[in-house]
């Protein structure tokens, strides 16, 4: 039986601009998803109490025409056994094993669907402690290309390899393209303000290309946020943190026009910048879930306290560490 962990994420620029091959830079942060395989004969077994369908523990043997037999929406049952199911294929694949069977169980702190990349921590998690089990080791650059593969395939040839590659590697990270570097970055005063609601990534992601494609200047403001972006990470090298802020701020507005933000993810931006913080955007796919503000003082995280809609507020600290084993 082999545990392994992965943490989630903010953007600090660049979500959904970087699907189409302009620079983000994402930083994993200390909340964590924590996978255990379990090998067994044959078939899959997952277990998922966090996941947010009622805490559901589900069985099924992976064939899909024989889904769980649960009280929710097949649409939202697929998207959200997708991840793992995707991830176990990843699994089978890398250790040429296509009929090892697994008892699978997942934990995690990251909230769902919010933008601070549940999805990615438990694919790369899935995968490397999938992989332990069958006695084989990736390198983690293999581990995240896999973890890639997983979110791809779930959003329907979608997406980037931003969220992905961070989990993996942990700490600050540059993705272009292919192109996938870790960077290097001050510790940042991050705060976190949290709806309690969740987007559809896939979902939000095909409707920002929808928009590219019939509006030139829609396409212009996704090469918007590539400008913002290579202004952010030139600050970033300064450690200039007050730009860093204000090009958060910009990255907001940007992603609002492609209508990706919601009422509460707007006002709480509104309630950091109103504290007089550095910069506050959404991160991740939006429509609901989190936003991320920097400030060092106190004013942020009580300003997201009292703000109607605002579930939870709480700080967060640059981790370093990605994908790692935890018990063996
Ligand atoms: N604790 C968990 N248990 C099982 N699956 C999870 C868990 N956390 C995340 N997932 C998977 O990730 C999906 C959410 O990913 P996504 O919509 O990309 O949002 P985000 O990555 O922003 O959290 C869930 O529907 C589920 O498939
Ligand atoms: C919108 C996007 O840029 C980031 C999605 O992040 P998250 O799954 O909401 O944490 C999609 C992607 O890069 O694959
Ligand atoms: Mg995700």
């Amino acid at each position: 039986m082999v545990t392994a962990s992965a943490p989630g994420k903010v953007y600090l620029f660049g979500e959904h601009a970087v699907v189409y091959g302009e620079p983000a830079v994402p930083c994993a942060i200390g909340l964590r998803a924590s996978v255990t395989a379990h090998e067994r004969e044959g078939g899959l077994r997952i277990r998922a109490d966090d996941l947010s369908l009622s805490g559901f523990t589900v069985e099924y043997d992976g064939d899909s025409n024989n889904r769980p037999d649960i009280d929710a929406p097949d649409s939202l049952v697929e998207a959200a056994m997708g991840y793992v199911d995707e991830a176990v294929a990843q699994v089978r694949d890398a250790a040429d094993a296509p009929d090892a069977g697994f008892d699978i169980t997942i934990e995690s702190e990251i909230p769902l669907g919010a933008g601070l990349g549940s999805s990615a921590a438990v694919a790369a998690a899935a995968i490397e402690a999938g992989t332990r089990e069958l006695g084989v080791e990736l390198p983690s650059e293999e581990i995240a290309e896999r973890a890639y593969q997983v979110e791809n395939t779930v959003q329907n040839g979608q997406a980037s390899r931003a969220d992905t590659f961070c989990s993996t590697m942990g700490g600050a990270v540059r993705v272009e393209g292919e192109d996938c570097q870790p960077i290097d970055s001050p510790d940042l005063p991050f705060v976190i303000g949290y709806d309690g609601g969740a987007g559809d990534t896939g979902a939000l992601v095909a409707g920002v290309r929808d928009l590219r494609d019939q509006y030139d200047f829609a396409a212009d403001t996704v090469e918007a946020i590539g400008d913002v972006v290579r202004r952010g990470e030139r600050a970033l090298a300064a450690e200039n943190v007050t730009e860093i802020g204000k090009l958060m701020d910009f990255n907001h507005g940007l992603l609002s026009a492609l209508g990706v933000s919601s009422r509460t993810l707007d006002s709480m931006v509104w309630a950091a910048r109103n504290a007089d913080g550095l910069g506050a955007k959404l991160t991740g796919a939006g429509g609901g879930g989190c936003i991320v503000a920097l400030d060092e003082t106190p004013e942020t995280l009580t300003a997201l306290e009292y703000t109607p809609g605002c579930e939870e507020a709480f700080r967060a600290e640059l981790d370093t560490d990605g994908v790692r084993v935890e018990t063996e």
